[in-house]
């Protein structure tokens, strides 16, 4: 873990690299006190290595009610191809990022983990990574930062059951999209996209 934080800064924000590149945790640290608590969700000084001059376009937020329901696997396609960084507000999810960068070493690998209030780790997903979701508790929020507009003629998708992937989930599945049931299956000659 290194630690980022601009000296001018309150509370921190502490980056954890993950084995995909660019794909990355931010740990933000509440302040306790008696009023209750304040809590660092962004900053765009702390964190402009990883921005290298992005900016925050958009600012989403989903509520998803079923436990084991899943949203995903989504991207945008160049030129609209985005970062985002996604964060859970209520409940808990299991975050999932998948590497689909041609030429990457990790290409196809993915990275998993659980987004809670309590752990107040965000996952950091580059330009050419899918990102889906499953949650673990009902009516989970997840709160989302992107750096381009949203561009649904642009979008891609990937099955959440791929056997390319083998993405291990949680629980269940209890809910999808009809969108989300139609995505294509990888080929074995894909290829990659290009970032
Ligand atoms: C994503 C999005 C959706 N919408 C609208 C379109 C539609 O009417 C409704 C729900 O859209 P979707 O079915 O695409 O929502 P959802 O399946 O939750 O899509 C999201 O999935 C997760 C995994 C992501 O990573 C997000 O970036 C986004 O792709 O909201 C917007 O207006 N703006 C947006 O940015």
């Amino acid at each position: 873990m290194h630690n980022i934080a601009a000296a001018s800064g309150l509370v921190d924000l502490n980056v954890i690299p993950t084995a995909i590149q660019g794909v990355n945790i931010v740990v933000s640290k509440p302040v306790v006190e008696p009023r209750g608590s304040f809590i660092r969700l962004f900053c765009e000084e702390e964190l402009s290595s990883l921005l290298d001059g992005r900016k925050i376009v958009q600012i989403n937020r989903s509520l998803t009610c079923k436990p084991g329901a899943i949203r995903g696997l989504h991207y945008q396609h160049p030129p609209h191809a985005e970062m985002k960084m996604v964060r859970c507000l209520k409940g808990r999810v299991w975050d999932v990022a998948v590497d689909l960068r041609r030429g990457s070493p990790t290409f196809l690998h993915y990275h998993a983990q659980e987004l809670s209030v309590e752990n107040n780790e965000m996952m950091i997903i580059p330009e050419g990574c899918a990102h889906g979701f499953q949650i673990l508790e009902a009516d989970s929020e997840l709160l989302y930062l992107h750096t381009a507009a949203y561009a649904p003629d642009a979008e891609g998708g990937l099955r959440y059951d791929d056997l390319l992937l083998s993405i291990n989930w949680p629980l269940p599945v209890s809910e999808l999209s009809s969108r989300d049931q139609s995505h294509s299956l990888l080929s074995e000659h894909f290829q990659g996209l290009d970032t």
